[in-house]
């Protein structure tokens, strides 16, 4: 009910401010469907516009009309007493609108008694003065001039308290009522919402107007029946209350009983509606849900547990990658320091082998650019009776030869070389002081080592060597390649070499080359095949 229309009647109102109060209609439509529900299924509630402001009247005569003429037409129907619209207009009959009212509240009673026969009212009801302090003008015409009595006085408090009363239920009605919409509003979305994923199964679902009301009507009566469900539950408590504390309990500990059961039930109520709305509405799923809510919880907790374990191992691990990153990192700037100085080392390095080349050459230009070796051969088999002509050998490089058909002084002679070899050197001791010109060559030096003897002298022997298969009895020629490869591939990463062999005879002034297979008798000049 309109809380303006309830505010607008007064305690004890005055005669304008009463006429005030039932003109627009509301309270006496809210009082009859409060006796007899239902009874105006639809009531005119527009805030009430003070009749003293200039929208005032057009407004008041709406509700006037639309309230007021179904207010008389709903009481005509009961067959109760009833007024004129007129009569609560200025100059009306208030005799006949208390006499409708007090009827009202005759019929009420009787209902709320049980409705035990027929309704009869006993009769049109007089009031000719109102109580003290009562506006005069509510007092019927016709007995203006009567004094009140006892009876009359105690109708029209009875008349007020009713009003006041109806008045009072009304309000809390429509608390009710908007604290359901509230309700419905809150949770209209997911009950729909619910429904729709439960006929999800139905392939192309017809949301004709038909089923959308078939659907509505589905969720307010489910939602209904958990309504009732809840405030049965609600009524069973407080009847225990009651049963309990009948006697000492006051309404700020009642209500706060209730305060109490409801805060308890919240969270549940709102689990069991959620649940609802996720099953659609089956009762029989939530209670199988509710059933396994223990089994279910415990499962979450141990999933949340778990969960738990892995966010530490994740975050261990992460550190540890981390770590390990830092570490890499370190590694990594220590290896790039390292490698710069192997890079300095390394140009230092080639600036000291440059200037090591350059001394190792000069010395051995300081050895002399020509230089002459003398090797003894020991007599061939079957010379071993001959007589040797070398006298003596010296450690400077000097040899003695005695020459047995001359006498005296000149039976010796003397010569000089760089140095001299006995009979019993081997191969390796004659290239010990040939190998490092071997490196001058790959140095850019000319290099050249020849032979010089008779027939027969050991020429062939010395560069070449008795047998080519035993790496021991290798002559110079051999081990010189040897080592010119060994350098080459040394120096392989920053020099490359190639390497070309010409072997040449000179006999009687005559060139010839060594290296001719095909039995032919090349002479020089010939060209090189590389
Ligand atoms: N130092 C030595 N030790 C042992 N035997 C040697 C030695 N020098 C040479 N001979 C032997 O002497 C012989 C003649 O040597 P070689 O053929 O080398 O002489 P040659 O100077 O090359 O002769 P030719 O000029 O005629 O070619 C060979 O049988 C060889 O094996």
């Amino acid at each position: 009910m309109d809380q303006g229309a309830s505010k607008s009647l007064a305690k004890e109102p005055s005669e304008e401010e009463f006429c005030l109060a039932l003109r627009n209609g509301l309270i006496l439509c809210n009082v009859l469907n409060k006796v007899n529900p239902g009874a105006i299924p639809k009531i005119v509630e527009n805030p009430v516009i003070p009749v003293q402001s200039t929208e005032g009247p057009a407004q008041s005569a709406i509700q006037y009309f639309e309230n007021m003429r179904n207010f008389l037409v709903a009481v005509k129907d009961m067959q109760l007493l009833t007024f004129e619209a007129s009569d609560v207009e200025k100059g009306g009959s208030m005799n006949k609108v208390v006499d409708c009212i007090l009827c009202l509240k005759g019929y009420y009673e009787w209902k709320k008694a049980g409705g035990i026969g027929v309704w009869r009212y006993g009769g049109t009801v007089k009031i000719t003065a109102l109580p003290k302090g009562s506006p005069p003008s509510l007092v019927g015409s016709e007995s203006a001039d009567d004094s009140l009595d006892g009876s009359e006085s105690s109708q029209y408090e009875q008349l007020l308290e009713f009003l006041h009363l109806s008045n009072e239920v009304a309000i809390e009605e429509s608390k009710t009522a908007n604290a359901l919409a509230f309700l419905f509003d809150r949770f209209g979305l997911w009950l729909l919402q619910a429904y729709l994923r439960e006929s999800n199964e139905i392939e192309e679902f017809p949301l004709n107007a038909m089923v959308i009301d078939t659907l509505i009507s589905k969720i307010v009566k489910d939602f209904s029946a958990l309504l009732v469900s809840q405030g049965t539950q609600l009524g069973q408590f407080l009847k225990k209350i009651l049963k309990t504390d009948f006697n000492s309990l006051s309404k700020s500990d009642f209500m706060e009983a209730i305060s109490l059961y409801l805060g308890q039930r919240t969270s549940l109520a709102s689990n069991d509606f959620f649940k609802f709305c996720i099953c659609g509405g089956k009762r029989e799923v939530i209670h199988q849900t509710v059933n396994h809510s223990t089994a279910y919880a415990q499962l979450i907790h141990l999933h949340q547990r778990e969960l738990k374990e892995i966010k530490l191992d994740f975050q261990e691990t992460k550190l540890g990658v981390k770590q390990i990153h830092s570490n890499w990192a370190e590694q990594l700037r220590r290896l790039e320091h390292h490698i710069k100085g192997l890079e300095v080392a390394s140009s230092s390095y080639h600036k000291v082998l440059e200037e090591n080349r350059m001394l190792y050459n000069q010395v051995q230009d300081l050895k002399g650019t020509i230089r002459v070796y003398c090797r003894v051969r020991p007599f061939l088999q079957g010379q071993t009776n001959g007589q040797s002509t070398v006298d003596y050998i010296g450690e400077n490089g000097n040899i003695m030869i005695v020459n047995p058909l001359k006498q005296g002084k000149d039976a010796r002679k003397v010569f000089s070389f760089n140095k001299v070899f006995g009979q019993n050197v081997s191969q390796e001791q004659i290239y010990i002081d040939t190998q490092p010109l071997i490196r001058s060559v790959l140095d850019g030096f000319n290099v050249c080592i020849f032979a010089y003897g008779q027939t027969g002298s050991g020429k062939t022997y010395t560069m070449s060597g008795p047998d080519m298969t035993t790496e021991q009895t290798w002559g110079v020629n051999y081990r010189a390649l040897r080592d010119l490869f060994q350098i080459s591939k040394e120096r392989s990463d920053f020099i490359r070499y190639e390497v070309g062999v010409q072997m040449i005879e000179i006999y009687n002034e005559q060139v010839r080359d060594l290296l001719v297979m095909d039995g032919s008798n090349r002479r020089y000049p010939f060209p090189f095949s590389f």
